[in-house]
């Protein structure tokens, strides 16, 4: 970069051009906004650079915003200034709208005519897009005249998955400028393009290996002058072909397939059909029409607090005091897996792709070859995938535990089996070097329990993986009584580098997803017994927003992983008749899924289970009249009569059920709010996403309506305990339910031992 011409040094050799007078009019005009957040110097002489500033993602904020505006004046105004490159701080040219100002009130001038003021400059204005141009952040960039990428950046328009549309003329200047399937694809999906691809698409204009910023000057310099008729994108044609309203019809029908219920991707479609059917001006007042209906949509409300969410789970805390600001993790380099099962090798495979060396352990040599293939091909699948390096020699394999001794961390993978995961603790204790941490996957066993069988149990604890666990994006951390505040802080990290989303949960029978999913479960059970069919609630369930129904998720994961959990408990008493088969510790108790079980009835391994399939492994879920007429049998046999139960009551009691385990959870202590709660909802149990959770959901019914419904029911049925409405949401309810963010401050804190 050439030599900065005003005095004024904010950074370096970046040159702030801002006198005491303007700093004054700034300051009256923007009245509390602390500092401009848009810094302006002058490059080359000639060139003007205005620089995001609002860390870390360089959001535009009403402070960016206004110190882009005048900075824009600026730079327009100076004679010697002859053409323009925005950029923004630490190589990250700007995330986007600063979604924390969506519930606020507006402030600053609009993202609209500050992006209409770039693209009527009659000096070139560049973009030096590095890091990511997002949102609002890439509406900027293509409000500019030439956009200039680093070879590492993305770009994409995600306002979809918040609930919104691009409303700052991304849904009218992006199908001019790349065609309507194009922009119809990245707005409707929200995802990120790299720099290549955009390049290819016509989105940018050069990509660099090296400084974007330096090679935008340099190609501002090279524009100066010259003619900008051709380089607003407002004023290209509206791009037409004869397939047109066939490309909308397609989009608009995968839109309603894929969004579950979500309103925002189908008002996307919309958006951009304006833009071929509108002149500019008029698309962009349908784009505003659309966009303000989507920004005060409940559904908005909830994606917006769970991008939130997903980040606030990070900042976990125990109710010991252990934090994550206080707790260091300890360096992983190598760790192991026992078992290699298909959780075990989805978890080698997440492993060696984060970069650690793994040692995979599988006492049967048969298994473990089979093991070993199976690996490899899912690390060439993904490798192909992600365009990443094959990790195949990250991992070593072996038939003896032994080879463990010198591992950092091991994750024990083998069947949910107490007596089993006791032995190979009680050897691991043994054989691993002192310091390792001992983890168990385990999708609800006690940690504690585990813990004790070793020499150090503050080392050890879980980590509860979803299937296919190289691929789910969720991992329940699960710390015991005794888990040290580091192998908790190792965990998190360690979930972290596989690229998982890790919440921290403490130790309790199902943890906190499928502790919740019981009297969900039973609710659903109980629906069959009084005349439901398995059709129906998944219908409902899947209208309201999951990605399955809980008869087809049950069929999918097998209906004898819970039989057997049952069997354990002592709660399945095969042959048993009268009043006593439905009662359970003096609750109400439904043995049809142990039922099921017994007729081999295991899902869609067997072929057959809530539904039949057209061969054992078979995918589509039919309506079985075997079923039905099963259930039937079972009702008259205990003397239930059926009735036509309608959705709402259906969703509501199944909804309720668990909404209700939920408070239950933040109460004990076993989440530390509710936002861990709606992660692990919408990452592991197909919770709708646009929904915000179940916690977020029941704020938004209203808690005292879920409170008065659980009342109601378990008025009805009061021996089902799971209706029984827990003392915090009694609590929330009383206290004219305070917003989600403050019911941490009800939940009574158990005293800190630190
Ligand atoms: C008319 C209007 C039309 C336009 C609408 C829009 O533009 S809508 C917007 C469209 N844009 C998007 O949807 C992009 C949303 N952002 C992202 O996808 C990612 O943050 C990233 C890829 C930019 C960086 O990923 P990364 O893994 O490197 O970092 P990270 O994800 O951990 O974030 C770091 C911190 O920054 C925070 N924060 C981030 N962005 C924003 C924001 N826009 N605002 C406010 N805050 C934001 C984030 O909460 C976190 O805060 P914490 O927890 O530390 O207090």
């Amino acid at each position: 970069m050439g030599a900065a011409v005003h005095s004024g040094n904010r950074r370096g050799t970046k040159i702030v051009v801002k006198d005491d007078a303007e700093e004054k009019k700034f300051n009256n005009n923007t009245k509390d906004l602390l500092d401009i957040m848009a810094f302006y110097s002058r490059v080359s002489g000639s060139v003007g650079v205005i620089t995001l500033q609002n860390p870390p993602v360089n959001a535009l904020s009403a402070a960016v915003r206004q110190g882009i505006v005048d900075t824009m004046h600026r730079a327009l105004s100076e004679p010697e200034v002859k053409s323009v490159v925005i950029c923004g701080q630490n190589g990250k040219f700007c995330g986007g709208a600063d979604i924390r100002e969506f519930r606020a009130n507006m402030r600053g001038p609009p993202l609209v005519p500050m992006i209409h003021l770039i693209e009527a400059a009659e000096k070139p204005v560049v973009a030096a897009i590095e890091g990511v141009a997002l949102g609002g952040g890439l509406e900027l960039a293509l409000g500019c005249h030439y956009r200039i990428a680093h070879s590492k950046a993305r770009l994409g328009l995600p306002e979809v998955t918040l609930g919104l549309l691009p409303g700052a003329g991304g849904t009218q200047r992006l199908p001019r400028l790349i065609g309507v399937p194009a922009a119809l694809e990245l707005i409707t999906t929200g995802r990120h393009a790299t720099a290549a691809e955009a390049l290819q698409l016509g989105i940018v204009d050069e990509v660099t290996d090296h400084s974007a910023v330096d090679a935008a000057v340099k190609f501002a310099q090279s524009v100066a002058g010259k003619s900008l008729d051709a380089r607003r994108i407002s004023t290209y044609p509206c791009p037409r072909s004869p397939d047109l309203a066939e490309i909308f019809e397609k989009a608009m029908q995968e839109v309603r397939r894929s969004a579950r219920g979500a309103i925002a991707p189908v008002t996307c479609v919309q958006a951009v059909h304006a833009s071929v059917t509108l002149p500019y001006a008029k698309g962009m007042e349908r784009e505003r029409e659309l966009f303000s209906t989507l920004f005060t949509s409940g559904q908005a409300h909830a994606l917006q607090y769970y991008f939130f969410a997903q980040r606030a789970v990070s900042r976990w805390s125990t109710p010991s005091g252990a934090r994550w600001d206080t707790s260091k993790p300890r360096p992983v380099h190598k760790a192991a897996v026992i078992g290699l099962g298909t959780m075990g090798r989805g978890i080698t495979v997440s492993l060696a792709q984060a970069g650690l060396s793994v040692v995979a352990v599988e006492t049967q040599e048969k298994q473990l070859l089979e093991a070993k293939q199976a690996v490899s091909g899912m690390l060439e699948r993904s490798a192909k995938r992600r365009g990443a390096p094959l990790a195949h020699d990250k991992i070593k394999y072996s038939c003896s535990i032994q080879a463990v001794a010198d591992v950092d961390l091991v994750i024990e993978a083998v069947f949910e089996d107490m007596a089993l995961k006791k032995t190979i603790f009680q050897q691991l204790s043994g054989i691993c070097k002192p310091g390792t941490f001992l983890c168990t996957n385990t999708s609800g066993l006690d940690i504690d329990e585990l813990a004790s069988q070793t020499q150090s149990p503050e080392l050890v604890v879980g980590m509860h993986f979803f299937a296919p666990a190289h691929v789910m994006k969720l991992l329940e951390v699960v710390y015991g009584p005794r888990s040290s505040p580091e192998a908790l802080a190792t965990a998190m990290e360690m979930g972290k580098k596989m690229g998982k989303v890790s919440v921290a949960v403490g130790n309790c029978r199902g943890f906190v997803g499928n502790r919740m999913l019981k009297p969900y479960l039973e609710q659903a059970f109980f629906l069959l017994e009084e005349g439901a069919t398995p059709e129906q609630v998944d219908q409902v369930l899947e209208e309201f927003g999951f990605a399955m129904g809980v008869f087809k998720v049950s069929d999918l994961s097998g209906l004898d992983v819970g039989w057997k959990v049952r069997k354990a408990d002592g709660l399945v008493v095969p042959g048993s008749t009268g009043k006593s088969a439905r009662i359970r510790g003096g609750s109400r108790y439904s043995p049809l899924g142990d039922l099921l079980c017994e007729q081999g009835r295991f899902g869609q391994k067997t072929g057959r289970g809530w539904y039949q399939y057209d061969k054992p492994g078979g995918r589509v879920a039919k309506p079985d009249p075997w079923l039905h007429g099963f259930l039937e049998e079972y009702r008259a046999r205990h003397g239930l009569v059926a009735r036509r139960i309608d959705h709402q009551e259906m969703l509501e009691r199944c909804l309720y059920a668990l909404i209700n385990e939920g408070f239950q959870i933040l109460q004990d202590g076993i989440a530390a709010g509710p936002e861990d709660i709606d992660v692990i909802y919408v990452l592991g149990y197909g919770w709708p996403r646009h929904r915000g959770g179940p916690m977020f959901y029941a704020g938004l019914v209203g808690l005292d309506k879920v409170l008065e419904r659980l009342e109601h029911y378990h008025q009805v049925y009061p021996n089902v305990s799971g209706l029984k409405p827990c003392s915090l949401i009694r609590k929330l309810a009383a206290s004219s339910s305070p917003p989600i963010h403050r019911w941490r401050e009800f939940i009574q804190k158990p005293r800190s031992q630190l």
